[in-house]
């Protein structure tokens, strides 16, 4: 159950070191947030306003910064819409920035009854919410503007659009009694919920982004240069049970639907009604036979008219939810693919996005000669720029990789010693091989 709200602002760089310290303490270190190590020159502001509103709200900020992406930027906007699980908390990041929204994303917003804004002084932003609200069933009525001059250069762009959360689904929120459940049920059940971030890292250009690509099924023509970072979320869950990768238009919702359904099932109420029905047949198809009784049996409980027309969309909500995947294929974790650029400027910000939590996948062009200097790249040190080390080897790449990840990153053992998290090194580039491909293979191994 998401019960937090996140909220998304625009960050300079020196708020870095305050944000990485609450994110440790979150245990989520680095989540979902950027800061642009050039601008060194404005954050604190935005720093104490970030300070301001976790002591009004407890909730999360999620930071990052504009200028950093540039024309990327809307990809970044892919975050609105998630659920992060912080400690034993779960959020939904339900702000955005004023980039554009891609039109997948608009849907969320669907559920949401009002949206109340600070309003930017800059008219995008405006339009921006306008534009929002003209792909959903809301009006302008809706959104409660509130006019803030704002003083900083910086926050020009912090603008938040602070969304009121109501009952998800239909189905808690079309009629009283919904309501009242869904009250009930995030005021007593709790679930858990999975989430798996699978980190690509690897030298410029040696087939990261064609290897996301590949995963996540799309084309892999046109493949550009990734600039920053670039995250895939939403598209895919994998099975807890039997690891199958499973492809979701809307995974999120469904998740969503699903525990909602799964707890419902396990209230008292569900019992009673279910007994109240156990005498009429079941058809060919339990589950739903069972839900549309169900909805009728409620019937019975609802008092007015009107709430019992209400109900009817209830009754139907009940019977459309998706029965296969919430009850029949178990546990689901979503996951998420964050690809980073591979040009050296970016190493140092790798190690903002390890955690122990992460899987990462370390890629590195095969076909390249170990001994032909052909892989020979110069890395410095962000803490030391006169300390240089030549990797001019497959071995001392992986190395420098593995080192990377585990000197940096939030680190722990797991169960069979190994350090978390772990490493899972691809070779790409394997057609190029003209001869002893196994041999190659083998070399790589041994690395
Ligand atoms: N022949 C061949 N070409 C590949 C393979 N993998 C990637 N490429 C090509 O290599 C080029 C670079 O691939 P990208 O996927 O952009 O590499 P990257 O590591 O994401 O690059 P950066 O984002 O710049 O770090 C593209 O032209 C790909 O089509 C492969 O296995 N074989």
């Amino acid at each position: 159950m998401y019960l937090y709200h996140a909220y998304v602002a625009v960050c300079a760089s020196e708020s870095l070191a305050f944000l990485r310290s609450f994110l440790d303490r979150f245990e989520c270190n680095g989540y979902s947030f950027f800061c642009d190590l050039r601008d060194m020159e404005s954050g604190s502001i935005i720093v104490d306003e970030i300070e301001r509103k976790m002591r009004i709200s407890g909730s999360l900020i999620i930071v990052y910064d504009n200028s950093f992406f540039k024309d990327d930027m809307a990809k970044f906007t892919i975050e609105v819409g998630k659920q992060i699980q912080l400690g034993n908390k779960y959020f939904k990041l339900i702000a955005l920035e004023v980039m554009p929204i891609p039109a997948e994303h608009l849907s969320y917003f669907k559920s949401f009854s009002r949206i109340s804004v600070k309003k930017h002084y800059e008219e995008r932003a405006y339009q921006q919410i306008l534009k929002i609200l003209t792909d959903t069933d809301l009006t302008e009525d809706d959104i409660e503007v509130e006019n803030r001059r704002l003083k900083h250069r910086n926050e020009q762009i912090a603008v938040s659009i602070l969304v009121n959360l109501q009952p998800p689904q239909k189905l808690f929120s079309e009629c009283r009694k919904g309501i009242d459940l869904y009250k009930k049920l995030v005021e007593t059940k709790s679930e858990e919920l999975y989430f798996i971030r699978l980190v690509v890292l690897g030298q410029e250009g040696v087939g990261k982004t064609s290897l996301v690509r590949r995963l996540l099924q799309e084309s892999i023509s046109q493949v550009k240069s990734t600039n920053g970072i670039e995250i895939n979320v939403n598209k895919y869950g994998i099975s807890l049970c039997t690891g199958e990768w499973k492809f979701h238009k809307d995974l999120f919702s469904t998740n969503g639907n699903a525990i909602l359904f799964r707890k419902f099932t396990q209230m008292e109420e569900y019992e009673k009604l279910r007994r109240e029905i156990s005498k009429e047949k079941m058809g060919k198809d339990k589950v739903l036979f069972k839900l549309s009784n169900v909805g009728r049996s409620i019937r019975s409980l609802v008092e007015s008219e009107n709430e019992r027309a209400k109900h009817e969309a209830w009754k139907e909500s009940l019977q459309n939810l998706p029965v296969e995947n919430s009850l029949d294929s178990g546990r689901t974790a979503t996951i998420s693919v964050w690809d980073f650029a591979g040009q050296q400027e970016y190493y140092p910000t790798h190690q903002l996005f390890l955690s122990k939590n992460c899987i990462v996948l370390l890629v590195s062009n095969i076909s390249k000669g170990l001994d032909q200097n052909e892989l020979q790249e110069t890395v410095l040190y962000e803490r030391n720029p006169n300390r240089k080390q030549i990797l001019s080897e497959v071995h001392d790449y992986v190395q420098y990789w593995t080192k990377t990840v585990h000197c940096y990153g939030d680190i722990s053992r797991n169960e069979d010693k190994f350090l978390n998290p772990p490493i899972i090194p691809v070779a790409t580039h394997v057609d190029k091989i003209q001869s002893n491909v196994q041999e190659h293979i083998d070399d790589y191994r041994e690395a």
